[in-house]
């Protein structure tokens, strides 16, 4: 044979081995992405015998949590690879349906500032998800721990504001979807080694395609003390009360308090209140965190309670969106408008002339997952 018809014929040979192994995975990942029901099939799995082994058996030993939807366990993939493995109980509430929202939205989205989900699986009557691992857990573990709120001086206080408001921002406005998150609270922001947060759980979150941005539900989910009064009152979910649970972690993060304390701080019922009070009689640095006051730039914290403020306001239409959130907070020169009242902060307390919110909203931190079907 000539030599170039040799060469040629080579060639062809290897074109043909290369198509051959191309079919060969794409096949291989479409009966993987199957176990998904078909609806995700561009989704990675991960068997659930490679899951026992990596959490050791579900080991109470690998358990980092318990929230809503069951138990988080730590594994490790493939040799060495950190992860948080979310297991759904049958129990759950949640259902196929749910997962696959969660499973399908939270593939879909990348961002420095969400939690990026790597994988999942379903088997049997087990649903579980596979989260790239935080190692600093959630900020309530640091906010709210006397003996662990030193780790957030100043500089990172801000920095976990300015990249959750990144992250809702992204889900608000900046991805193909607007995406609700219908339940951001310190405890769904995860942060990484380098104490940069992250936004997780997006299983009760709402996707809109095109120009709708609002919705109705008779289900009410979240978590009393961050959702906003439409939201509680009516049912009805937007952007605008999502901005207003912004509102409420970023005055908890400035204070170091919680939103729904069991006591009542400094005799106000809830944070929002008692900011909106000090603001108003000028002494907004109070309500800064003694843990870090006196080391943090008086013009940054200022700015950012008045954020703050802005976003927690009564109206929704008055709350403003997260790009202007975004810019207020890193722009020092940014004008920013005078905040209204906040929302729970209707019925005047006659005995300290202060005004009180309407207890049954302020006092519990349960979050409502499975009131009534849709
Ligand atoms: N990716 C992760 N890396 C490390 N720890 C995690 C991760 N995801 C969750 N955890 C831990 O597991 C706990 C439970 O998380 P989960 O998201 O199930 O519930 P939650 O947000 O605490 O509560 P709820 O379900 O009511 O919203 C978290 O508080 C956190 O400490």
């Amino acid at each position: 044979m000539p030599a170039a018809t040799h060469v040629h014929s080579h060639c062809l040979e290897m074109v043909r081995r290369k198509k051959e192994i191309k079919k060969t995975l794409m096949l291989r990942y479409l009966s993987a992405s199957s176990d998904l029901g078909g609806k995700n099939s561009d989704f990675p799995v991960v068997s659930f015998e490679d899951i026992v082994a990596a959490t050791d058996n579900f080991s109470d030993s690998n358990m980092l949590g318990m929230g809503g939807f069951g138990k988080v366990y730590k594994g490790i993939l493939e040799g060495d690879k950190e992860v948080a493995i979310k297991r759904l109980g049958s129990g759950s509430g949640q259902g196929i349906e749910e997962f696959r929202n969660e499973v399908t939205l939270i593939a879909k989205l990348q961002h420095r500032n969400l939690v990026r989900l790597l994988s999942c699986c379903i088997h049997d009557d087990e649903k579980l998800l596979i989260y790239e691992y935080m190692p600093n857990k959630s900020l309530d573990s640091f906010l709210f721990d006397s003996t662990r709120k030193d780790v957030l001086d100043w500089l990172t206080r801000f920095k976990i504001i300015k990249g959750v408001a990144r992250g809702l921002l992204y889900l608000h406005q900046d991805s193909r979807l607007t995406i609700i998150h219908r339940d951001l609270k310190a405890s769904n922001i995860l942060l990484d080694k380098e104490m940069s947060p992250k936004i997780s759980d997006f299983g009760m979150a709402r996707i809109f395609g095109g120009k709708q941005q609002q919705g109705n539900t008779i289900r009410v989910v979240g978590t009393y003390g961050y959702m906003s009064p439409e939201y509680v009152m009516g049912g009805a979910f937007s952007v605008k009360s999502d901005i207003y649970s912004f509102g409420v972690l970023l005055l908890e993060i400035v204070s170091g308090l919680k939103i729904s304390s069991p006591q009542l701080i400094m005799n106000f019922p809830n944070l929002t209140t008692y900011a909106w009070r000090l603001w108003e009689d000028g002494n907004a640095m109070e309500l800064v965190d003694s843990a870090i006051a006196g080391s943090c730039p008086i013009d940054e914290v200022l700015r950012c309670i008045h954020v703050g403020l802005l976003c927690v306001q009564h109206h929704s239409d008055a709350r403003p969106l997260m790009s202007s959130v975004v810019f207020m907070l890193e722009n020092e020169i940014a004008l920013l408008p005078e905040p209204e009242q906040p929302a729970y902060f209707a019925a005047r307390n006659r005995e300290n002339g202060h005004t009180r919110e309407n207890k049954d909203n302020s006092q519990n931190t349960m979050s409502i997952t499975t009131l009534i079907g849709r």
